[in-house]
């Protein structure tokens, strides 16, 4: 266990208690840049966290760090103020719901939640009535007998739910546990789980990659890239104010653009049109642009842009970089675009915000 006692700040007792505390927590695989790099994150207790990045981020490292899955290189993980670092995950007070949720397909719906009490030694009435007791809870008593095989993918869901919470855990960890589901179940499994998490009220950190899945669960989204925290805040500060480059991009629906002052990011729901022969002059709050693109979305049409006068030979990664427009059904019946139109592209002041190019440092950063 390393030799760390966390500093508490004396405004500390004004902060909601962690269920979960990071403390310059580092995994390294082997040499070369770690997968988790010395990141430092509070959970507030009761809440909802996604942890969210593209593949290879180390979400995932984390998460199992956190359940006594995978050694720390170094830093400590604190529940509830105890140091589990080094503790066995049985030991720890979380529980984990896999992707595959991992039932025991010879085992009936009721034998797969009481199987963490039997293996305590727990005799056989009383750990049926515990685990008839959560089946209950999870609206799946009346199927308690059936194998997993017998049982839809959202029945399985609440079967694996109701087998991590019988160890009665503090936390409860779940690792991408909707991405086996189809997407209408995927929606319906995702409000289940928001309301057993609020009735609960049990700390779930969740690991997804799907940004919509996190801004639709979580009160408090954890962004990573290359094994550090690039952003933390609600799926409201995230989306309308990503801090970097990355996060803008990641979570999509902006367009970065470059100013003299730097890269700002701009809602593509907060950009007008203007065609090019009622522009406005040129300003630090508008662009010329052309129509290349033009997708009928339903409640929105999603407009593909180009700066203009880029020749071929000179483009660039950089320089052909996209920008998007939303406009609503009604304003493009009203006035369609065409593709090839030229148009003027313009921003209100308070739309743009300034972006950080790139995290260099890892933060500090309470969920
Ligand atoms: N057991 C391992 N041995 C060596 N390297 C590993 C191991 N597990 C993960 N890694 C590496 O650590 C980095 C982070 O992996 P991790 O699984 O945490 O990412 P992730 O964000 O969860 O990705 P995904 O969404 O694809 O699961 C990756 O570069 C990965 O290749």
């Amino acid at each position: 266990m390393n030799a760390i006692t966390p500093t508490i700040p004396s405004n500390q007792h004004a902060a909601p208690p962690a269920a979960i505390e990071l403390v310059a927590l580092t995994k390294r695989y082997a040499q070369g840049s770690p997968a988790v790099d010395s990141i430092n994150l509070r959970i507030t207790s009761g809440s909802y966290c996604c942890l969210l990045g593209p593949s290879g981020c180390g979400k995932s490292t984390t998460l199992r760090m956190i359940a006594g899955h995978e050694s720390v290189s170094s830093g400590d993980i604190l529940l509830e103020n105890r140091n589990i670092t080094n503790l066995p995950a049985a030991q720890r007070g979380t529980a984990m719901m896999f992707q595959s949720f991992a039932l025991f397909p010879h085992l009936s719906a009721l034998d797969n939640v009481a199987f963490s009490l039997k293996m305590k030694g727990m005799g056989k009435a009383e750990r049926h009535t515990r685990a008839k007791d959560l089946l209950d809870r999870v609206a799946m008593g009346a199927l308690a007998e059936r194998k997993p095989a017998e049982l839809s993918g959202g029945q399985q869901q609440r079967v694996a739910l109701a087998r991590a919470l019988i160890t009665q855990p503090k936390v409860l960890l779940l690792d991408e546990p909707l991405s086996a589901l189809d997407p209408f179940l995927r929606i319906q499994m995702r409000a289940e789980l928001r309301r057993w998490q609020k009735e609960l009220g049990l700390t779930f950190i969740h690991v997804t990659h799907s940004q919509e899945e996190a801004m639709a669960l979580a009160d408090t989204m954890v962004v990573m890239n290359h094994g550090l925290i690039e952003q933390v805040g609600s799926p409201h500060e995230i989306y309308n104010r990503p801090a970097s480059e990355f996060v803008a991009r990641f979570m999509g629906g902006h367009n970065v653009l470059d100013t003299p002052a730097g890269k700002i990011g701009v809602r593509t729901d907060h950009m007008q049109l203007t065609p090019a022969s009622q522009a406005a002059p040129e300003g630090p709050h508008n662009q010329r642009a052309v129509i290349t693109d033009v997708e009928y979305q339903g409640t929105y049409v999603l407009l593909g842009l180009q700066n203009p006068g880029i020749s071929q030979s000179v483009q660039t990664a950089h320089t052909t970089a996209e920008l998007s427009v939303m406009v609503s059904e009604a304003a493009f019946a009203a006035r369609p675009y065409a593709l090839g139109e030229a148009v003027q592209l313009s921003w209100a002041p308070e739309a743009a915000h300034r972006l950080q190019a790139e995290r260099c440092a890892p933060v500090t950063a309470t969920a």
